[in-house]
C-alpha cells in the first residue's frame, strides 16, 4: 500500500483513544503524521478521523472541495444540537442558519473593521499596561483581560462583561473539547438524568447561564437605544437622538438592522454576537502569551522588534494605524501563531459523502483535522520549524518571504484561521488586537528569564525544579528601570551563545533604516550570514516529505544545518491541554524600557479612568458569580 493514508493500528471499538496523552495529544497526532505521513486516519471511538499535515493537502480538500468538506460533527456534551440548534456559528452545519449568521457576521466584522474596530483596542492597552506596571504577577490575568474587554465592548459596548465573557468562553470550551467534558468521552451519559450525572448538571447549568447572559447584555443595548424596535439603519426614519450616546457594537448593529438577517428571534441575534465574543475571548490570548514564551525562550530577537518600535511609533504608543509600516511587529506575530498555533488541532470539518484522495477511499461521516501543528512544521517550508525565528518572514533566503513588505507578513489568510467556506470570520479583529497589544508590550517592557532560572531552564533536563509563577514573579519585585546600553545586556538562552551579525549586505543603520528595514539581526554563534536558500540537513528529512515532489532547499553542509539543541523536556510546552492550547503561567522579568514611556501610561490611564472607562468588571450572579441552581460560573478546570 502506497503511504499517502495508513492509520495507527488502534483497538477493537475504542481505536486509537487509548495511545493518546491526556496532555498536548497533538504532539501524538504530530508523531503519527511523522509515521504514517501527511495524511492518515485512525478511529477514534468508532469515529473514523482524518490528520492533514501538509498545507496542500488541506487546501486541496477542506478548500478545493469544499462542497462535500464543510460540514461540522456533532458534539455529543452540549445540551442541543450543536450542528441545527442555531446557537455557534462555527459548530452549526452548513445549513440555512449558518449562511444568514455567517452573512451577518461578515457585514458586523466589516463594518467595525473600516470603522477601525473604534479604537477599542488602543484604548484598552494602555489599561493593560498599567496592569502590567502595578501587578506583573497577573500578567496572564491583564493579557486575557485586554482581550475580552475589546471583545466586549465590540460585542455590547461595553468592557463591563469581560470577566463574565472569559468565564462564558472556558465552560464553552470544556463542552466542546475532545479532552473536555465527559460527554464528549462517554457520549451515553448525555442520555441519563442530570441527577445521576453531574457532567450533564454541569452542562445544563452552562448552557442556561450563557443563554441568560447573552440575552441581559442585548436588553441593556436595546435599553439605551431607546426602545428595542429603534429604528434600522436601512430606514428612512431619523435615527432615535438617544442612539448617539449608545457606543458602538455587534449588537447596536444588530438592533438596528435586524430585519435585514431574518432571524428567527431576537434570541438569534443575541447568540450571533455572543458567539463572536466568545471566539475572539481567548483564542486571540493564546499567542500574547506565548509570545511573553518566546520572547523569553529566543531572546536574541527582541531588540529587532524594540529597533522597529523606537524608530516608528518613537515615545508615542502603536497604533493599529502604523500596520504598513511594521513588518517586524507583524513577523513576530505571524511566527507566535506558527510556533504556538492556538488551535493546535485545527478545528474540525465533516466530510458529508464518501471521496477519494490520491486513490484512497475516505468515507463519508468522517472528521477532518488540519493539524495546524504540523502544518506549520513542514520542514520542506520551515527550516528548524520548532525554533521561534521571525526572521523567516523578513529575510529573502527564506522560501515563506513575501514582499511587499507593507502588506506581508500578515496573519489574514493565514491557515491557522482554516479553509474553505469555514474560514474563520475574526483575522481582523484578531490582527488588530494583537498588533496593538503585542506592540505595547513591545513598546515598554523588555521581557527575561531571571538569570537564575535560565540555569533552572537548563537544568530542567533532569526535570529538577517547578516554580510557582505568580509568587515568582512577584518575588522579581517591582519593575526596574533599563540598563544603560539595552543592546549590550548579556544574551542567554539555554545552551546557546549569541552574538550579534551585521545583516546583509547593504543593510541601512538603525537610524537611516526605512520602514521594513532592520540594521543588525542575532544569529546563533557558529553560523555565518548565507547568501542564497537555507536547507535543512539531510538527517532532518523526514519520510513524510520525501514523497514531496518540492526541491529540498537547504545544502545538508550549510551551517545554518545546525540544528541548536533544546532543553528536553521542553519548558516551552507546558501547555493547557483544550482545544485552545495556551501556555500555563510561567516565570519572566518585565523590565521597562523607557522611563517616560510607564509615566505616559500610568498618566492616560489616570484620565481614563476620571473619564469612566476602565469601570470595574460586573458580578451578574448571585453570590459573588457563584451563582445558585439556575444560574452561575461552574467549575473549571484546565
Ligand atoms: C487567534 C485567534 C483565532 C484563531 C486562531 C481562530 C481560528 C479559527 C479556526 C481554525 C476556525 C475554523 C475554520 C475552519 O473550520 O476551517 C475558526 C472559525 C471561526 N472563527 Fe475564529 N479564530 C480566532 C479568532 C476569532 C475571533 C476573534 C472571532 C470573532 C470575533 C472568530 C470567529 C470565528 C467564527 C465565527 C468562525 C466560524 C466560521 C464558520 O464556521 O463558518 N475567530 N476560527
Amino acid at each position: 500500500m502506497a503511504p499517502w493514508i495508513s492509520w495507527p493500528c488502534g483497538y477493537p471499538l475504542i481505536g486509537s483513544v487509548p495511545d493518546l496523552p491526556q496532555k498536548n495529544s497533538f504532539l501524538k497526532f504530530h508523531e503519527w503524521g511523522q509515521k504514517y505521513g501527511p495524511i492518515y486516519q485512525c478511529n477514534l471511538a468508532g469515529t473514523n478521523h482524518v490528520w492533514i499535515s501538509r498545507d496542500r493537502i488541506a487546501k486541496d480538500l477542506l478548500a478545493g472541495r469544499s462542497a462535500i468538506y464543510s460540514d461540522r460533527p456533532h458534539i455529543p456534551a452540549l445540551e442541543q444540537d450543536n450542528r441545527t440548534s442555531g446557537q455557534y456559528l462555527p459548530l452549526m452545519s452548513k445549513n440555512e442558519k449558518w449562511t444568514r449568521q455567517r452573512k451577518f457576521a461578515k457585514q458586523v466584522m466589516d463594518t467595525s473593521a473600516k470603522a477601525s474596530f473604534y479604537n477599542y483596542p488602543e484604548l484598552e492597552s494602555v489599561r493593560l499596561l498599567f496592569e502590567l506596571m502595578t501587578d506583573p504577577a497577573r500578567y496572564n490575568h491583564a493579557l486575557e483581560s485586554y482581550i475580552a474587554r475589546i471583545t466586549s465592548r465590540l460585542a455590547w459596548g461595553t468592557p463591563e462583561p469581560a470577566d463574565e465573557l472569559k468565564q462564558r468562553a472556558r465552560e464553552l470550551l470544556i463542552g466542546v473539547s475532545p479532552s473536555g467534558a465527559l460527554g464528549n468521552k462517554l457520549p451515553l451519559v448525555m442520555k441519563l438524568p442530570e441527577k445521576w450525572i453531574p457532567a450533564k448538571a454541569w452542562e445544563l447549568r452552562r448552557s442556561r447561564t450563557e443563554k441568560r447572559f447573552f440575552q441581559v447584555m442585548q436588553d441593556e443595548v436595546a435599553q439605551r437605544l431607546g426602545s428595542v424596535d429603534a429604528p434600522s439603519m436601512h430606514d428612512s426614519r431619523p435615527i432615535n437622538p438617544k442612539t448617539s450616546d449608545t457606543p458602538q457594537s455587534w449588537t447596536r448593529q444588530f438592533l438596528e438592522t435586524k430585519s435585514s438577517w431574518g432571524f428567527a428571534s431576537d434570541l438569534e441575534g443575541a447568540y450571533a454576537v455572543g458567539m463572536h465574543g466568545i471566539a475572539g475571548a481567548l483564542t486571540i490570548a493564546a499567542p500574547m502569551q506565548s509570545f511573553c514564551l518566546a520572547m523569553c525562550h529566543f531572546p536574541q530577537y527582541q531588540h529587532v522588534l524594540h529597533e522597529e518600535i523606537d524608530r516608528v511609533p518613537g515615545d508615542r504608543m502603536p497604533r493599529f494605524s502604523d500596520m504598513p509600516d511594521m513588518p517586524v511587529l507583524r513577523a513576530f506575530i505571524r511566527e507566535t501563531m506558527r510556533w504556538r498555533p492556538p488551535v493546535p488541532t485545527g478545528i474540525p470539518h465533516q466530510l458529508t459523502q464518501d471521496d477519494v484522495y490520491d486513490g484512497y477511499h475516505i468515507p463519508a461521516g468522517s472528521v477532518i483535522h488540519p493539524l495546524e501543528w504540523s502544518i506549520g512544521r513542514d520542514p520542506s517550508i520551515f527550516f528548524d520549524p520548532d525554533a521561534f525565528n521571525p526572521l523567516r518572514w523578513l529575510e529573502p533566503q527564506y522560501p515563506t518571504y513575501q514582499e511587499p513588505l507593507t502588506k506581508y507578513p500578515t496573519i489574514t489568510g493565514y491557515s491557522q484561521f482554516g479553509y474553505g467556506r469555514r474560514t474563520c470570520q475574526g483575522m481582523g479583529v484578531t490582527e488588530a488586537d494583537l498588533f496593538v497589544g503585542i506592540g505595547s508590550i513591545a513598546w515598554l517592557f523588555n521581557m527575561s528569564i531571571p538569570d537564575a532560572d535560565i540555569d533552572t531552564a537548563q537544568s530542567s533536563q533532569s526535570g529538577t525544579q517547578t516554580t510557582q509563577p505568580e509568587q515568582a514573579v512577584a518575588e522579581s519585585g517591582p519593575p526596574t528601570p533599563p540598563s544603560e546600553n539595552e543592546s549590550e545586556r548579556p544574551l542567554a538562552v539555554h545552551d546557546l551563545t549569541y552574538k550579534l551579525l551585521e545583516a546583509k549586505q547593504g543593510a541601512a543603520s538603525a537610524t537611516e533604516a526605512m520602514p521594513g528595514q532592520f540594521p543588525s539581526v542575532y544569529l546563533p554563534d557558529n553560523v555565518s550570514i548565507q547568501h542564497g536558500l537555507p536547507t535543512p540537513p539531510e538527517s532532518r528529512r523526514h519520510s513524510a516529505v520525501e514523497e514531496s515532489t518540492e526541491a529540498p532547499f537547504v545544502d545538508a553542509k550549510s551551517p545554518l544545518a545546525t540544528t541548536p539543541l533544546r532543553p528536553d523536556p521542553d519548558p516551552t510546552l507546558e501547555y493547557s491541554s483544550l482545544l485552545i492550547a495556551k501556555p500555563k503561567p510561567f516565570k519572566f522579568d518585565l523590565t521597562i524600557r523607557n522611563q517616560g514611556r510607564a509615566d505616559f501610561v500610568a498618566r492616560e490611564w489616570l484620565n481614563l479612568k476620571m473619564e469612566g472607562e476602565f469601570g470595574d468588571s460586573r458580578v451578574y450572579w448571585a453570590g459573588g458569580n457563584h451563582g445558585d441552581a439556575m444560574y452561575g460560573w461552574g467549575e473549571v478546570t484546565s
